[in-house]
């Protein structure tokens, strides 16, 4: 077990342990601020739970439920509670799906039922004036599979969960498997009986971030259930980064709310500048700060250090960090600032984008591209880039590198042709070798430095059934290469505020992007370059990190720095939203800049570019976030 466990209680931890230990069970709300120990709490509410309850919830065959924002998160936290398997942690998705699936003739209907609201949008959808004929002949096309599928439906043997949803071949996708169960928990007592006797306690970790229908269905089964369920969330709704997630969650009546003083992460310089964030949210304030321990034994403060330089918003943004790496290293005497590990924070992908080599991928999957594209492309989950993150990349790779095991093993996961029902009785040679020419040809066109396109990939993955794909990439490769003319222009797209122009636009775009950029966007991805998104590192913390503030290398509509630093004036739609009482992009970025500010164990910089530098520190030195002898501007390199 990991130091975790071990960590001192705090009163928190002695509040949790009541609510889990007492024969009536009570639900909670742990609300606190970032380095708080929300976590470590969870993981020591957990052994507790353990160490209590093992034997009598082993004997009823009842387990613990832990439910993490990522599968990464996930596996630490198990390896946290002993891997014991009393514990079931695991993303909401795969928990969900996990309740749902021995119910296949109520999942059949379900499916029925929601093929059926996607026929009627098509059928119902009004068309703008400028929208182009190709647009309307993918979506008498999708019309026309959905029908196909809603006559197949009774021949699907089961159903699975997986990437993208196929309905004809039993498989759901993301959205469906929480769309299904979430239905399931409201429309059906008896669902929610069965998951208060499986899971008689189910934690939330990260719960600012979880849906309002999510939390409403385990609210109802916590409702039910009382004495008997515990229901705990876990969050901080100054960290909420997706705008589905509910933010604040409420306790029940009944319910306890435990909330922690303190953050254990942050040297005092950086919990400053993190209490000063939230002054203008929720005034929080955080005590404590991070403790060493002196060789005498005594516990004392870590100053740490917290900076913001104010720099010009040009071409020579790369030069002028690493002046401020070379300068923080002489500052604080700390070679590793110079050459070292240090953690990059970048609001969306273009700087690394540029760096690591996926600049038109980029482009393609967020200039002027459906938000659920900008929104997939940030953990790699939307649905044009998972056949090349599930197999194109590391069947290309294992193949490379003469990986014969691997490559087998993904080909058995992902080909058709493996599948059990298509397996002939004999001449499994042949089609092994056919496989092996399909992988040999793959890695061919996915290898760096060739001009494939993923257009070439994926209709090479298609046509020698590599993989099954998804019906919405299939639809993009059945409309062909965009003739001169032939696409829907981006004022069109936009006039017309077509979802269908905009998504065929963006497809295009990517269809005609080099395979061999994907390699770049993967090592992103996969945190192996050091770069990270803002929004990608909740949870996370790292000893040195550097913040990267620069609107003009994002093209992000949910975040602005600008706005948020009060260098740009809001615009009439953050008016109009204000006056609805929804928020803005000032409140969203507060929250991004806060959960990135406050991953530093021992160094945080903040790099912002801006366009008019004097103005720009202007404002940052009106807003008291950083003390004032803490902000520079290129003068300092002097
Ligand atoms: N009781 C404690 N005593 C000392 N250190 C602690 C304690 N609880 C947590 N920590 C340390 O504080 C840091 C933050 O803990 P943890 O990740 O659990 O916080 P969190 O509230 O989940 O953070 P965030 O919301 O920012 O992701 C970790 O390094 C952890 O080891």
């Amino acid at each position: 077990m990991s130091g975790r466990v071990g960590k001192p209680d705090t009163s928190a931890d002695i509040e949790l342990r009541e609510c889990v230990s007492s024969k009536l069970r009570r639900s909670f709300v742990m609300i606190a601020g970032a380095g708080s120990g929300k976590t470590t709490s969870l993981i020591k509410a957990i052994s507790a739970i353990i160490e209590l309850h093992g034997p009598d919830l082993r004997g009823r065959r009842q387990r613990v439920a832990c439910i993490t924002y990522t599968e990464i998160a996930a596996q630490e936290i198990w390896g946290d509670v002993g891997n014991s398997h009393i514990v079931h942690v695991s993303t909401i998705h795969s928990f969900m799906w996990m309740l749902v699936r021995p119910f296949q003739s109520d999942i059949r209907r379900w499916v029925s039922s929601r093929i059926q609201d996607k026929i009627r949008a098509l059928q119902e959808k009004v068309y703008g004036p400028r929208v182009h004929q190709r647009t309307k002949d993918k979506d008498q096309r999708d019309l026309a599979r959905l029908q196909e599928s809603l006559e197949n439906i009774d021949r699907v043997q089961s159903f699975k969960y997986g990437a993208g949803s196929d309905y004809t071949k039993g498989i759901l996708g993301h959205d469906d498997v929480l769309r299904c169960a979430t239905d399931f928990l409201d429309q059906r007592p008896l669902f929610r009986l069965l998951l208060a006797q499986q899971f008689p306690f189910v934690f939330v970790d990260e719960s600012q971030d979880t849906t309002d229908d999510v939390v409403a269905a385990l609210k109802a089964v916590a409702a039910e259930s009382q004495g008997k369920f515990c229901l705990g969330f876990f969050g901080d709704p100054m960290q909420q980064i997706y705008m589905t997630g509910a933010g604040r969650i409420e306790a029940e009546d009944g319910w306890l709310t435990i909330t922690k003083e303190e953050n254990f992460r942050c040297p005092t310089t950086v919990l400053a500048v993190a209490n000063a964030i939230r002054r203008d949210d929720d005034r929080l304030e955080q005590t404590r700060g991070r403790m060493s321990t002196t060789p005498e034994g005594d516990e004392i403060q870590v100053a740490g250090t917290a900076r913001m330089f104010v720099l010009p918003a040009d071409e020579r943004r790369d030069e002028n960090i690493a002046k401020v790496r070379a300068w923080v290293a002489n500052q604080n005497k700390d070679q590793a600032w110079r050459d070292g590990p240090i953690k990059y924070l970048v609001i969306v992908h273009r700087m690394a984008a540029r760096r690591l080599g996926f600049d038109d991928l980029y482009l393609a999957m967020n200039s002027k591209a459906p938000a659920a594209f900008k929104d997939g492309f940030l953990d790699a989950s939307s649905w044009p880039l998972r056949p090349f993150m599930a197999l194109a990349l590391p069947l290309a790779a294992a193949t490379i590198e003469g990986r014969e095991f691997d490559a087998m093993t993904l080909l058995r996961s992902f080909s058709p042709m493996l599948a059990r029902e298509n397996m002939p009785t004999n001449g499994i040679s042949s089609l092994l070798a056919d496989l092996r020419q399909a992988a040999a040809k793959l890695a061919e066109l996915m290898g760096p430095g060739t001009e494939a396109t993923t257009r070439e990939v994926l209709e090479h993955m298609r046509d020698s059934r590599l993989m099954a794909l998804d019906p919405r990439v299939e639809s993009f490769l059945d409309s062909g290469v965009p003739m001169p003319g032939q696409q829907d222009d981006e004022q069109s797209a936009q006039d017309d505020n077509e979802d269908a122009s905009i998504e065929m636009r963006a497809m295009d775009a990517f269809l005609a992007c080099k395979a061999s950029e994907l390699w770049g966007y993967r090592e992103y991805i996969e945190e192996l370059s050091p770069f990270s998104t803002q929004q990608g590192i909740k949870g996370a913390e790292f000893d040195r990190v550097l913040v990267i503030a620069d609107d003009a290398e994002s093209s992000h509509f949910q975040f602005s720095y600008d706005k948020y630093f009060g260098v740009k004036g809001l615009s009439p739609s953050d008016r109009k939203s204000l006056d609805e009482g929804a928020e803005t992009q000032v409140e969203r970025t507060r929250r991004l800049f806060y959960v990135c500010c406050t991953r530093a164990m021992k160094d945080l910089v903040v790099v912002y570019f801006a366009d008019d530098v004097e103005n720009a520190e202007q404002a940052v030195r009106a807003m008291r976030l950083f003390p004032d002898d803490e902000i520079f501007t290129e003068a300092a390199f002097d």
